[in-house]
Parts: C-alpha cells; structure tokens; sequence
C-alpha cells in the first residue's frame, strides 16, 4: 500500500534486457507531480520503460512503484488509476468511436466508487480531443490523425491519477498537436492529473513539460526543469536590443535585469528582445557530451589497467565504440 512519503512514482535501479541487448543498465527516479517528458536518442529505451511503469512488461530487476503499487503485480482497480496511450494501437476497427468510448466509461464505472468524479462524459471527451463530428464514424475508417486523438480519449476516458503516453503526438498536425498541449494541461490542472510522456518533440517537450528526464545509455543523464537543463548546458540567454539604429546584443544570465537597466538607463530603445537557450541545444548537447563519455570509457579501463598514470596507454586508437 501507498504510504504518505512514497512518491506517485518511484523507479529505483531498474534493469532490463531483451536477450544479451541490456536497454536498461540502472535507472532511478521518482516522480511526485506534474508533467514529465521523457526524452532519449531512439532505442534508448523509453518504451520499455513506460511499459514497464504500465504493467505490461516484466523487469529484470530493480523496484519498480507506480501509484502505491508494483505495476507487475497490481490488481484491476490500481488499473482504472492509470491512463495509458500505447505508440501504437491498432484494434477496436470495428468499432463506432462513441460506442468505444461509451463502452470504456462503462468498464471505469465500477472502480470509481469513493472518487469525487467517474468517468469522463462521452460527449465531452469527444469535444475535448476534437472528435466530435466523427463519433459515430467506425474506428478503421479514421485518418491517422484521428486515430491518435481517439487513442489519448482511450487513455482519458477512466479519468485516471496517472496518464503515461507514448510519443502522443506522433502524426498529429500543428493544431491537433496545440490542441493536444491544451488539453494536457486541462487535465493536470482539473483534475491533477500526473503526467509522464515520450517524445522526440523538443519544443514540445519545452511547452508541455514541469520536468525532463534524459534516458542514454541505460541510465537518467539529465533531470530538471526544461529551463534549468536549457540554461546549465546550453549556456546563458542573449538580449538583443537596437538604440538610435544600431544593433547591440549581449549574454546574460540575468537578462531580466539586465533588460531593466537598459530600460532605466539613458539610451532610447527601439527593440528588445530576449533569446533564451534552448531545450533543443540542451538536449543534444546532453547526449552528445554522454556518447563521448561511453566512447572514452573503454579507453580510461584500458589505460587504467596499462598501469599507473604517466605511464603509457595500451589504447589502440580505434577503440572509440560504445561499451556495449
Ligand atoms: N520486444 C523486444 N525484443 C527485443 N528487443 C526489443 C524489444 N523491444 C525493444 N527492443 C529493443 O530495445 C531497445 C529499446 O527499445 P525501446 O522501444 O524501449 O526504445 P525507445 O527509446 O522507445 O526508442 P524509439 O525512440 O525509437 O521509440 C531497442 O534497441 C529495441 O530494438
């Protein structure tokens, strides 16, 4: 059972490997609120791990706690807590989207006893992920699209504590993927939804996003606010501005006040504009700066084992490959 100092989500060590392939090495964390992105090169292993956190793969070790519970052995009513919206899935084609989501609220209703609020209204759901012109439309007749909206209201439906989704908005146009970020928020602000997602969509990721975990290598490399890993990697903001037609830029880590004494101070200002580093440059620089800490590794054993430092290195210098 949950106690009061366990966070929503605890991972702690967490192994997994398909066959001789390690994906997982030892990952950690916990999560206790808000929304989470997590983010990693592909093949990294976000997959596997979400489904694990969901129950629907087995670790190799490692604690794994997920709402109270271990998600291998949870029971249907920690089920109905946990919204799940799958990379793919592809069944239900048969189905009318409102008799879909109709027959979902009616499979939550049993497990919402004791809960302020049951299921989400069909009608409702339907208009929230922009489904409603299509409701009585089978499944399989759905653009691609419109399939990803109806799997985020498959994972809404129950109302859950916790909505895991994977890479959500994998084919979604601009709107539906603005809509989408409008509709996560909703969610955690209405009902206090936790959220953790994948994505490989950076921006996204940076609007959506309380906080952002960094799977390479089979371990957390990065963890933080999009913000504090923007700023702690990709260096400080820039302020652009122009006076009496002339262009100045400056960087800063304060740009708020260093913009405020521009402001006071006794040039006229035109422009001014703000440029703050991005998640994206954080991002890449993580994991690149990882791959070479992997690729240096086997090159740091082999000096080691030539001896003590000074003495030369056995290291041929083609050996630069991950461990792994
Ligand atoms: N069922 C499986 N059997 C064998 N190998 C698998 C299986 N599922 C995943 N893998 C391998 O495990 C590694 C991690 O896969 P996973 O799908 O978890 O990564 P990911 O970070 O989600 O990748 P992507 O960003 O490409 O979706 C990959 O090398 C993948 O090929």
């Amino acid at each position: 059972m949950a106690t009061t100092t366990e966070p929503a989500i605890r991972v702690a060590g967490l192994r997994m490997a398909y066959g001789r392939h390690t994906v997982l090495d030892d990952v950690s964390f916990d999560i206790d609120g808000g929304v989470v992105a997590l983010l990693g090169p592909n093949g990294a292993g976000k997959t596997t791990t979400v489904e694990i956190l969901e129950g629907f793969r087995r670790r190799d070790a490692g604690t794994v706690r997920v709402l109270g519970a271990d998600p291998e052995h949870a029971d249907e009513t920690w089920r109905a807590r946990v919204g799940v919206v799958l990379q793919s899935w592809r069944d239900h084609k048969r189905w009318r989207v409102r008799e879909l989501l109709d027959q979902l609220a009616a499979a939550y209703l049993p497990y919402a006893a004791g809960r302020a609020r049951g299921p989400r209204d069909t009608d409702d759901l339907l208009a929230r992920v922009g489904l409603t012109a299509v409701g009585a439309q089978r499944v399989g007749t759905l653009s691609g699209g419109q399939r990803r909206r109806l799997d985020v209201a498959v994972g809404l439906v129950g109302r859950p504590e916790l909505l895991v989704l994977d890479e959500p908005t994998a084919g979604l146009d601009p709107a539906a993927r603005r809509e989408f970020h409008e509709l996560l928020h909703e969610v955690v602000d209405d009902d206090g939804t936790l959220v953790l997602l994948t994505t490989h969509d950076l921006a996204e990721a940076e609007v959506v996003a309380d906080r952002i975990l960094v799977l390479a290598g089979g371990r957390i490399v990065a963890d933080g606010s999009p913000d504090a890993l923007a700023r702690a990697v990709a260096g400080p903001s820039e302020v652009r501005w122009t006076s009496g037609g002339v262009r100045h830029v400056h960087s800063t880590d304060d740009p708020v006040g260093f913009s405020r004494g521009l402001l006071a101070g006794p040039e006229p200002i035109d422009e001014l504009e703000v440029l703050h580093a991005r998640l994206e440059d954080a991002y890449l620089e993580i994991v690149h700066r990882h791959e070479a800490d992997e690729a240096a590794a086997p090159a740091a054993a082999d000096a080691a084992d030539a001896g003590p430092a000074g003495t030369p290195s056995r290291t041929p210098a083609h050996r630069t490959g991950a461990r792994r």
